[in-house]
Parts: structure tokens; C-alpha cells; sequence
């Protein structure tokens, strides 16, 4: 069988006098090198994008993170200049192909902002500047060093038991990196908290009644996907269920 492909939707970024549509390389690479799938890169467009001719062409959806926040008016706010920056081409693209990969029972992954995606997306809230709430630590990237600094490993969470996630790297207290101002506050409907910080930040969440994997997680599995084995697990738990959808699909 031919490799699979997932959809991975850009973001609009401004570099060299002009707009790009673009996904980091920490993510197309884990999704190759671990989870053994190519990369369709989605561009970023507010308009013109048919998401179900895009998803007829892939095996599974990834939706990385991003320095850029989901625009508040998509979840029922007004927004602040705190709040920024916004990506609305990127906003525009995510949580329809979120929605729709669920309803097409197709195989999604979704990290930090990501994560924030699937619960906008589902009919939740964010909360921005989480470290500014009573009771939070910071969930901020570290402010000096290099970007392996930035995406150390240095937070416990507590994966349920019960999970889907608990399937994938067992229940209990792992070990994650944390680059992330926003947070979930009201949990959507049909999402079930998989994972919580000590502070009580929810760190990772399930789709109730998913037929495929369909999973978000707040930290950033794909930077250490090599070398650190709950990073690993998931994203051979997301090639396992692309590869699994293709050979479906092509039966
Ligand atoms: N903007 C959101 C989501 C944070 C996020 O995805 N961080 C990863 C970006 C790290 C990088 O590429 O530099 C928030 O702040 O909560």
C-alpha cells in the first residue's frame, strides 16, 4: 500500500515581502518520520477552499499549533488586542475540516492551538492568558534559550484511566512540554477531558463516540516524536489509524 496522506492547514505567515501559507517542519516531519504519513499542506484561504474535496483526497487530518490564537468572536467574545495575534485564513479552514473529519469518522490529531480548534470548533470556550487566572501556574514557553529549550519537557500531566489516550501511552502522570497562553475553558459538548495539569488546565481531550481516533492534546508531541516515547505513541497511534483508514477506504 501506497504511504498515506493527511491534511495539515497552513497558516498565513509574512516573511520576505510576502504572504506564505505554511506548516513547520517539527510537524510534517514527526507525521512522516514517526507516524509514517506525507503531508498535504492546506493553504489558508478565507474563501475557495472545498473541504470535502480536500478530505477526499487524504487518510487522516493533523492540526498543528501556532503562535496565532483562534479569534474570539468564533466562540462567542469580543475580541481583545491581548488576544492576538489572529489567523482568520487559518481559522477559516480548521474548524470546518475539524467538523467534517468527525463526521467522515476520519483519523485527527490536533496539538495546541489545535486543541483550542477542536473545542471552538465543537461548541467550546478559551480562556486567554491562563497564567493570569487564580490558581495557574504558567503554561507559557520558557522566556530565554534556544527553540529546544522553548519545547523541553518539563510539565507533568494525568492521562485518565479509561482514555483513549490511556490506550496509547497508559493512565497516569506523564511528562510534556508547554508553549501555550490560551487554554480551554468551556469543554464542547461531545469532548471528553483525557488529560489535566496539576492546576487543573485541561491538557488533552477525546471525541465522545468518535469512530476513528480523534484527539487533541495541549502540549507538543511532534517536536520530541523521536525520542520521547509517550510523544512517539502518539503519533504511531495516528499513523496506525491513517494507515487503517486507507486500507479501509481502498477495500
Ligand atoms: N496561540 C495559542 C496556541 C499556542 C501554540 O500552538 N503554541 C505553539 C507555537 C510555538 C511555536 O511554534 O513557536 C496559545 O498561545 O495558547
Amino acid at each position: 500500500m501506497s504511504k498515506p496522506i493527511i491534511a495539515v492547514p497552513a497558516d498565513t505567515s509574512f516573511f520576505q515581502d510576502a504572504v506564505w501559507h505554511a506548516a513547520q517542519q517539527q510537524y510534517v516531519g514527526a507525521a512522516l518520520n514517526v507516524a509514517g504519513a506525507m503531508s498535504f499542506i492546506i493553504p489558508a484561504f478565507e474563501e475557495g477552499n472545498d473541504i470535502d474535496a480536500l478530505l477526499d483526497r487524504v487518510d487522516g487530518v493533523l492540526i498543528t499549533g501556532a503562535r496565532s490564537n483562534v479569534h474570539p468572536s468564533l466562540y462567542g467574545k469580543e475580541a481583545t488586542e491581548k488576544d492576538g495575534p489572529f489567523d482568520p485564513g487559518r481559522d477559516a479552514n480548521t474548524l470546518p475540516l475539524i467538523r467534517r473529519a468527525i463526521e467522515r469518522a476520519m483519523p485527527l490529531l490536533c496539538i495546541c492551538r489545535g486543541i483550542q480548534e477542536l473545542n471552538v470548533a465543537l461548541g467550546g470556550t478559551l480562556v486567554s492568558e491562563v497564567q493570569e487566572l487564580e490558581g495557574r501556574i504558567d503554561h507559557r514557553q520558557p522566556a530565554e534559550g534556544n527553540r529546544d529549550d522553548a519545547f523541553v519537557i518539563r510539565q507533568p500531566v494525568t492521562i485518565a484511566e479509561g482514555s483513549c489516550l490511556a490506550g496509547v501511552v497508559d493512565a497516569g502522570e506523564i511528562q510534556v512540554n508547554s508553549l501555550h497562553r490560551q487554554a480551554i475553558s468551556d469543554v464542547a459538548p461531545n469532548l471528553s477531558v483525557e488529560a489535566t495539569a496539576p492546576d487543573g488546565t485541561v491538557e488533552a481531550v477525546s471525541v465522545i463516540g468518535a469512530k476513528n481516533f480523534a484527539v487533541g492534546v495541549q502540549w507538543h508531541p511532534e517536536y520530541w516524536a523521536s525520542t520521547d516515547a509517550p510523544s512517539r505513541k502518539i503519533f504511531e497511534a495516528f499513523g496506525d489509524a491513517v494507515r487503517a483508514y486507507r486500507a479501509a477506504a481502498k477495500s
